[in-house]
């Protein structure tokens, strides 16, 4: 089939060509529609291709994110992220960084070991009209052009959401802006996440992954992710083993969420993620990582039933009862609080 391959022979995520559906004809539309149909249909991840963000930005939102998680620790405690679990924007800190360099001694070792909560640093940011979250940015003589890139990147980012969004309509034989209009009120969550250097031993004996095995919440979610590598993918045929999703020149890696999952029925799963051991430098330390995921949610006021071509009566019935996308967020929420 035209458009696709796959990262590496050990990973069964395909790399599709999306300037196919972007400026292709109705017939590449289409059949890049259900190249990314079955891509979600089977594995729940896609990387696409020409996707329409140029590199040199996302190389730059990299820069920016290094930038911006070298600065010092009150610095970046300038853009506090609040307590609790409702308000998710602005710096989500570790004890782990003034530790974790030039540490070989045994002691120690065991000492950072039991005292890591988390081997990894966050930034949150959203959209400039998102009144349940506003943003909270560090101070601009702190980072200048930190904010006004983010804010821009963050456009990009939720224009790329709504194509991919079009393109899922098209797969189900939806109005091709179905569910892009459902995305209206810009719900969406800029992540970068740095995690650093630490002793590899730390995640080694530990058994520590660096973000632990999880599902994405909301709709669909875009990652992109630096040269390092240790993402990992559960293999929907084999639960509990987890296949590399390695970095792929030039793509954005595109999940689908619970949320999705839900409202497809199943047709598209949300599977389970997680990062891993990274590589070893300096003998006993392992490289950083960095990478930039972008979450996005449907308006709340959303009713989630299954959608066209997700059931039928006979073979294939509804499996979950109706909500609102709110009404699930928040019984979600309520789970983990
Ligand atoms: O760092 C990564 O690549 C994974 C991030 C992730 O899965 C998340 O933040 O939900
Ligand atoms: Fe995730």
């Amino acid at each position: 089939m035209g458009g696709t391959s796959t990262a590496n022979g050990t990973s069964p995520i395909p790399v599709i060509d999306f300037d196919r559906f972007l400026h292709g004809s109705s017939e590449e539309k289409k059949a890049t529609a259900k190249q990314v149909d079955d891509a979600f249909h089977n594995v729940g991840f896609v990387y696409i291709k020409n996707h329409g963000i140029p590199q040199e930005q996302v190389d730059k939102c990299f820069d920016w994110s290094a930038k911006f998680f070298a600065l010092p620790t009150e610095k970046k405690m300038l853009c506090p992220h609040p307590p609790g679990g409702s308000h998710h924007r602005g710096y989500s800190g570790m004890d782990v960084e003034k530790v974790s360099q030039n540490i070989y001694d045994r002691d120690e070792i065991d000492k950072i070991r039991t005292a890591i909560p988390d081997t990894k640093e966050s930034f949150e940011s959203g959209s400039v009209s998102d009144s349940y979250q506003p943003n909270i940015w560090p101070p601009p003589d702190v980072i200048p052009g930190f904010q006004p890139f983010m804010e821009s990147f963050y456009l990009r980012c939720a224009a790329l959401v709504h194509d991919v969004l079009r393109c899922l309509a098209t797969a189900l034989g939806m109005d091709p802006e179905a569910l892009s209009d459902t995305h209206s009120e810009d719900l969406f969550q800029l992540r970068l996440l740095h995690y650093p250097s630490v002793p590899a031993k730390v995640l080694k004996e530990k058994e520590r992954t660096r973000i632990s095995a999880h599902s994405d919440f909301g709709t669909i979610t875009l990652l992109f992710q630096d040269k390092v590598g240790g993402l990992e993918v559960e293999d929907q045929c084999h639960p509990g083993q987890f296949k590399p999703a390695p970095p792929v020149e030039g793509t954005c890696l595109v999940n689908i969420g619970d949320l999705m999952e839900r409202w497809t029925n199943g047709r598209w799963k949300s599977t389970v993620h997680r990062v891993g051991e990274p590589p070893i430098i300096d003998g006993d330390m392992c490289m950083p990582r960095y990478s930039i995921p972008f979450f996005s949610v449907a308006n709340l006021d959303t009713i989630i039933d299954a959608l066209p071509g997700c059931w039928d009566e006979v073979s294939n019935p509804k499996k979950h009862e109706t909500v609102t996308a709110g009404g699930y967020v928040q019984m979600r929420m309520e789970a983990l609080y």
